[in-house]
């Protein structure tokens, strides 16, 4: 099955010559959640507008649903719903008219049943009847949600869905995401929250300075970054690790007085039992042990690292 949204080198560079987007190539699956990671100033909102029409690319391509965003704005524009940044609603405005409002700018007639079942999706229904500076910041955020939604379309682009919202909100809104790509909608977000990538996404996209530098499922990338480092303080300092020791992966620290053993928390034992055995046979003996998890937040900091080297 084809992608519903391919892009291909896609470049954007701004009047005075900034480049956004040096290139981007990227395919989404249908009916999957990706989550694009990337620091402040990366380029990820710069690519939703492109993808959405706001901006328009000076390079390459992009399709959804086969539409050229381009050449054939208006049919992949109608495919696309946007979740923008900034709530920016009408405030005395009530929340059922602003949602049948944005259907009727992408030329869909009424659809009262339609409305009806987002509003109730997200939780608006009983609230259907309220002025928009009446709601809570989280409510809003959630009528933008059905804003993009109401004209049905198959792919819903979130930037930063629950900036600045509270943790009970958050896990409400990746509710409302799962609950969205289970009624087959494909999503693309993004977010400076690892945890929310981690919570919700099946595939993560790290974008830094206008390239992606990595697309991997995130179970693959948990797996492979789901290495714990063991810590083991020495009582007296050694110079070398011990050759009856050369079997596991240790490394010397603290000039002698510790040891590092790595090891891989999906596989099968961790080995540390027969370390710590193999550790008491070559006599040394322990004044502590520590365990740290390499975490998906580690691997983020270090790959935008690399890419600022
Ligand atoms: N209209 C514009 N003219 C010139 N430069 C721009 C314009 N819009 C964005 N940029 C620059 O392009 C780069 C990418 O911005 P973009 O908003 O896409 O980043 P982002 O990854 O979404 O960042 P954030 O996480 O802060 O929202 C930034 O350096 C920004 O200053």
């Amino acid at each position: 099955m084809a992608p519903i949204v391919e892009v291909e080198g896609l470049q954007k560079t701004y009047k005075g010559g900034f480049e956004a987007l040096k290139g981007v190539s990227l395919s989404i699956e249908e009916g999957e959640i990706l989550a694009l990671l990337g620091p402040n100033g990366a380029g990820k909102t710069t690519l939703i507008s492109a993808l959405c029409g706001i901006t328009t690319p000076t390079g390459g391509a992009a399709r959804v649903g086969g539409h050229d965003i381009v050449d054939d704005f208006r049919a992949a524009r109608s495919l696309i719903g946007l979740v923008p940044q900034e709530v920016a609603l009408e405030p005395f405005e009530k929340v059922i008219n602003t949602v049948r409002f944005s259907r009727g700018l992408f030329g869909k007639g009424r659809d009262e049943a339609l409305i009806e079942k987002i509003l109730r999706q997200l939780s608006l229904w009983d609230k259907r009847n309220a002025r928009i500076r009446e709601l809570s910041g989280g409510m809003k955020r959630r009528v933008l949600i059905a804003k993009a939604l109401c004209h049905e379309p198959q792919v819903l682009f979130l930037d930063e869905p629950t900036a600045g919202v509270d943790v009970e909100l958050r896990r409400d809104m990746w509710q409302v995401v799962e609950e969205l790509r289970e009624s087959g909608v494909t999503i693309i977000l993004t977010t400076h929250y690892i945890e929310e990538a981690e919570a919700i996404a099946d595939r993560i996209a790290v974008i830094n300075h206008g390239e992606i530098l990595l697309v991997e499922e995130k179970d693959t990338l948990i797996r492979r970054m789901g290495r714990k480092t063991l810590r083991i303080d020495l009582t007296t300092p050694v110079a070398a690790v011990p050759k009856g020791l050369a079997g596991y992966d240790l490394e010397l620290a603290e000039e002698g007085a510790a040891l590092l053993y790595h090891y891989d928390t999906q596989g099968e034992g961790t080995g540390i039992t027969r370390l710590l055995q193999a550790l008491a046979a070559e006599g040394l003996s322990l004044s502590d042990i520590h365990t740290r998890q390499s975490s998906l937040e580690e691997i983020f900091v270090s790959l935008v690292q690399e890419g600022a080297a």
